[in-house]
């Protein structure tokens, strides 16, 4: 038996974990890569830039060029899409911002520098204090052909995907998205069509879920759905689950209720429970186990708050490391809150907050773990790790 005092807080309890699940395996893929997780190393196949070119329109001029006081010869043009013309002995070329410089060009002057007239141009005083190598970006500057561009392991965000775009990527190893199953458990719980009698609830944590883990690319959502309280049910559907998925993500039954089947069936598909409870509020009986083969199985415990704040702090960061990403352990900014400190108590305790027009944090005025209304105003919950102080910066969670 896993005891509550085994873990300090949720992140020794997510390494922890994490340690014992399985990463995706590779495929080789020709779309669709923002989103993804690489799965091989990005190298430059040329240099970058790929040859010494301008940095503005203007000429290219020889450095002797900067002395002469008489005009100076416009003899021809460096034109983007072109290779570079040569330079002329005596006089310049104009040249646009990403044409190549003609070799033996010491630097660019830009156009406000010059006086322009008919086919020749003066300096001004402000162009000949400009030393050698001015307004030209050399080859290789921002990488050389060869070098690594992106790790693996790295999520590639649409920033990235310029730079893939740049070095010729057109055919990428990424990390298969993580095969993820919710199963929603309850005999109260019911679908949307379900007339509903006072005695039911609505299904909010399957779509709470389905929804959070629907943003990203690199999960990759199997047929979800509601089981009741029933041990054999419940041992089908989880073992079903996990043969056609690499997490399945449990709510509700988690706690000490006599109907709370989850541990006792997670143990007997085989899962290694590594916690169940931990020092945090909300999600106190939340439960996370592997299975032999490194599949993960979460059982967050059911109310609609605590459900959807442990599926964003503990759920994802797992299914990131399950998809290769080596940044998995949550990296959230820290923002200031605008609130009184409150009462402390043994437990990491995560808050719902919104954001006021200045960016800092407010405390929503939440009834509990089933107040659905305060959980739909916020945007996201604030971390107060037991004994810490409100007046710094806390970590921020968004939705
Ligand atoms: N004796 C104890 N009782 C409880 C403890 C405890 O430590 N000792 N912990 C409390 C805490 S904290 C929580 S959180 C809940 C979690 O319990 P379970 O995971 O077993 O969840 P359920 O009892 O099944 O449901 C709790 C609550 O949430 C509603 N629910 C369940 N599933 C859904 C769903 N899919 N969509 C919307 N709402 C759902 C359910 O109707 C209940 O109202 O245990 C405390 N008790
Ligand atoms: O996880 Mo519970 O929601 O602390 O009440």
């Amino acid at each position: 038996m896993v005891t509550k005092i085994a873990f300090n807080g949720p992140d020794d309890a997510l390494a922890a974990l994490a340690g014992k699940l399985l990463t995706v395996p590779t495929e080789l893929a020709c779309s669709d890569y923002v989103g993804r997780v690489l799965g091989k190393a990005v190298l430059a196949d040329r240099d970058s830039p790929a040859a010494d070119v301008s940095a503005m329109d203007g000429y290219a001029l020889r450095m002797s060029h900067l002395k002469q006081t008489e005009s100076i010869a416009v003899i021809g043009e460096a034109a983007c899409g072109q290779p570079s013309p040569e330079m002329p002995d005596r006089g310049t070329v104009r040249i646009f911002t990403g044409a190549i410089v003609p070799a033996d060009c010491d630097l660019v002057v830009k156009r406000e520098d010059t006086i322009e007239g008919d086919g020749q141009i003066e300096l001004t005083p402000s162009a000949r204090e400009n030393p050698k190598g001015s307004n030209i970006r050399r080859a290789g500057e921002n990488l050389t052909a060869g070098s690594i561009v992106f790790n693996p392991g790295m999520l590639i965000s649409p920033a990235a995907r310029a730079a893939m775009v740049n070095f010729g990527h057109v055919g990428v190893d990424l990390h298969k998205p993580v095969r993820t199953t919710v199963i929603t458990t309850g005999d109260e719980v019911v679908d949307l069509e379900t007339t509903t009698q006072p005695w039911q609830l609505r299904n909010s944590n399957l779509w709470s879920l389905l929804s959070l883990f629907g943003q990203h690319h690199w999960i990759d959502l199997q047929p979800s759905g509601q089981c009741r309280d029933n041990k054999q049910a419940l041992v089908d559907a989880l073992t079903s689950a996990l043969e056609t998925s690499d997490a399945v993500i449990m709510t509700g039954g988690v706690s000490m209720g006599d109907y709370d089947y989850v541990p006792d069936v997670v143990r007997e598909v085989g899962g290694e429970v590594v916690f169940h409870g931990l020092p945090i509020r909300p999600g106190k009986p939340i439960l996370g186990a592997a299975t032999h083969d490194g599949k993960l199985i979460l059982g967050l415990p059911g109310n609609p708050v605590s459900a959807v704040i442990n599926a964003r702090r503990m759920v994802l960061p797992l299914l990131a490391k399950m998809s290769g990403q080596t940044k998995w352990m949550p990296i959230v900014p820290a923002i200031q809150v605008a609130a009184v400190q409150p009462k402390d108590i043994p437990l990491h305790r995560m808050l719902l907050v919104h954001l006021n027009e200045s960016g800092q944090a407010e405390l929503v005025n939440s009834k509990g773990s089933g107040d659905l209304v305060s959980l739909g105003q916020s945007d996201g919950f604030i971390e107060l790790p037991i004994g810490s102080s409100i007046t710094s910066p806390c970590r921020f969670f968004a939705w």
